[in-house]
């Protein structure tokens, strides 16, 4: 999966635009795009960012296949033949910046800038915006789970569920980079070293004459790590009863029983029942999994309500981002070749929201020195020297341009990483665990008004004057030209 050939994986419109650019002789014009959403998912604070090790992978083996070139003139007999040939040479040679994985991003700010040929970075809009948005979305959501699981093991159990292989797989990646312990799916876990856990399917009790004959027989022969679902005939009355005499019996073998799991009824009143009864038999370290459909909302609210449940196991509501299937990163053209000098672009809507803001820009995270706690991201043209050397920055809200301060007692973290220059990668991919670190020290450079899950503070991310002055100067002299 990782080194497929991807390069057919995109919109035909950027076949179209490479071909109509080449025709024009433009394709090798530079041109800068950055990917960005415009609205946070789930009313969260926040989201995670993820996808970045899967475009470091699609940029670095993108290539023209000869049966991709073949099938590009099956569908076009009308191609140049030229235009083949250029695809049969194609390499991406262009830079990208990138936000790390698991850092806290928000609505705005660039997330991916690519540099690049015309032609190269046309093509890569549709696959960089599938890895980032999906990626993205489901580590905010397990990021959203994480918030009110605490301590809690958080298990990620949704591939059956998911929509299809590559969202199982890459889904359960980006729930670990959030802060979830261990997953369900083993190709997860030999792909990205991801923990794997499980218990067994209700078929497994079905399979045997009795309950209690099936538990006996899966702890006598499992090696380790025991855990028995409990919910197949009567929680209460019979599964948690013939789990402790299945505990029972491997604690006098030496052994110990893992966990019970629920799957159905009233979880928390279950869990309390399960927790007594596990107890009065001497098994207080036999732990409860819980299962059925959960999300924050429901964790929470067991949780609430007394729940004594030690671990969560989350599936539908997270791989599919159930409430809100979808994040909508766009990726827009800011500067562009004009006669060998790069001129910013705008991009005009009657909605004001989705005016584009025009340049290449950077993106700092400006730090109060005394708190050591974010306050803003700060985003400016790459020859605004200020953040970098420290100086004094004013803080102005692009939805709110009259609300601005000055600050200068900060320190500014620039937030976009060269990942590849000039086609080679300059960015080490670093393995799982630092990334689930950084994403902790994320996390912790924020205030926690804007981690919470409901009515989260909101983050400012301001621009700079030069920022803001360009797109003012821009967007009249578009409205101007419109005037009648
Ligand atoms: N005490 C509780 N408070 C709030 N939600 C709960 C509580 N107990 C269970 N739930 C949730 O309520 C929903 C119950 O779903 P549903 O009615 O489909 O399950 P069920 O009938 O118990 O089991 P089955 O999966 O066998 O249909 C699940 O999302 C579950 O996580
Ligand atoms: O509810 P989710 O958050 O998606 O978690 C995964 C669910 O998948 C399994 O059920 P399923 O009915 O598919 O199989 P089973 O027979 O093993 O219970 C498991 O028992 C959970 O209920
Ligand atoms: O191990 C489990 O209990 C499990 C795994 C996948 C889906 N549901 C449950």
């Amino acid at each position: 999966m990782l080194t497929e050939d991807l390069a057919l994986h995109t919109d035909k419109y950027q076949i179209n635009m490479m071909y109509a650019h080449w025709h024009l002789g433009t394709h090798e014009r530079k041109a800068v795009f950055e990917a960005y959403f415009r609205k946070l998912p789930f009313g969260n604070g926040y989201a995670v960012f993820a996808g970045l090790e899967r475009i470091v992978h699609y940029i670095s083996n993108l290539r023209f296949t000869e049966e991709d070139i073949q099938y590009l003139a099956e569908q076009e007999e009308n191609y140049d033949l030229g235009f083949l040939e250029e695809l049969r040479t194609f390499q991406f040679r262009g830079t990208i910046h990138s936000m790390k994985e698991g850092a806290l991003v928000f609505p705005g700010e660039p997330l991916i800038r690519v540099e690049a040929r015309m032609m190269e970075a046309q093509l890569v809009e549709t696959a960089i915006l599938n890895f980032m948005n999906f990626q993205t979305l489901i580590s905010t959501k397990a990021s959203r789970i994480k918030q009110i699981a605490g301590q809690d093991m958080l298990l990620e159990f949704g591939t059956r569920r998911a929509q299809e292989a590559d969202a199982a797989v890459w889904g359960a990646r980006a729930a670990y980079i959030a802060g979830f312990h261990a997953t369900s799916n083993m190709l997860a876990g030999k792909k990205f070293g991801i923990p794997t856990k499980g218990t067994h399917a209700h078929s497994w009790v079905q399979s045997f004459e009795s309950e209690q004959e099936s538990f006996d027989a899966y702890a006598k022969v499992l090696p380790d790590q025991v855990s028995l679902l409990v919910d197949t005939f009567d929680t209460l009355e019979s599964g948690v009863p013939h789990a402790i005499q299945t505990g029972k019996y491997l604690a006098s073998i030496g052994k110990e029983l893992a966990a019970i799991r629920l799957d159905s009824g009233d979880l928390a009143y279950l869990s309390i029942e399960a927790r007594k009864m596990l107890d009065e038999a001497g098994l207080p370290n036999v732990k409860i999994v819980a299962s059925n459909d959960l999300d924050e909302n429901t964790i929470l609210n067991l949780k609430a309500q007394g729940a004594r449940i030690d671990t969560w196991g989350v599936g539908t509501q997270l791989i599919t981002a159930a409430d809100q299937p979808s994040l909508g990163g766009v990726y827009k053209l800011v500067e562009r070749d004009v006669d060998g000098e790069m001129k910013p672009t705008i991009k005009i809507s009657g909605n004001p929201e989705k005016v584009s803001t025009p340049g290449k820009k950077d993106v700092y995270r400006i730090i109060d020195r005394t708190s050591g706690k974010a306050l803003a991201d700060y985003i400016c043209f790459p020859d605004e020297e200020q953040p970098r050397e420290g100086g004094p920055i004013k803080l102005l809200n692009p939805q709110h341009s009259y609300l601005q301060k000055t600050i200068r007692n900060y320190e500014a973290i620039p937030m976009l990483e060269p990942i590849f220059v000039d086609g080679i990668q300059v960015y080490v991919l670093p393995v799982l665990e630092a990334i689930r670190d950084y994403h902790k020290e994320q996390l912790n450079l924020f205030w926690p008004q804007y981690l919470r899950k409901m009515n989260p503070e909101i983050f400012r991310v301001n621009i700079s004057e030069k920022v803001w002055d360009l797109k003012k100067s821009m967007m009249a002299e578009y409205m101007q030209e419109e005037d009648i």
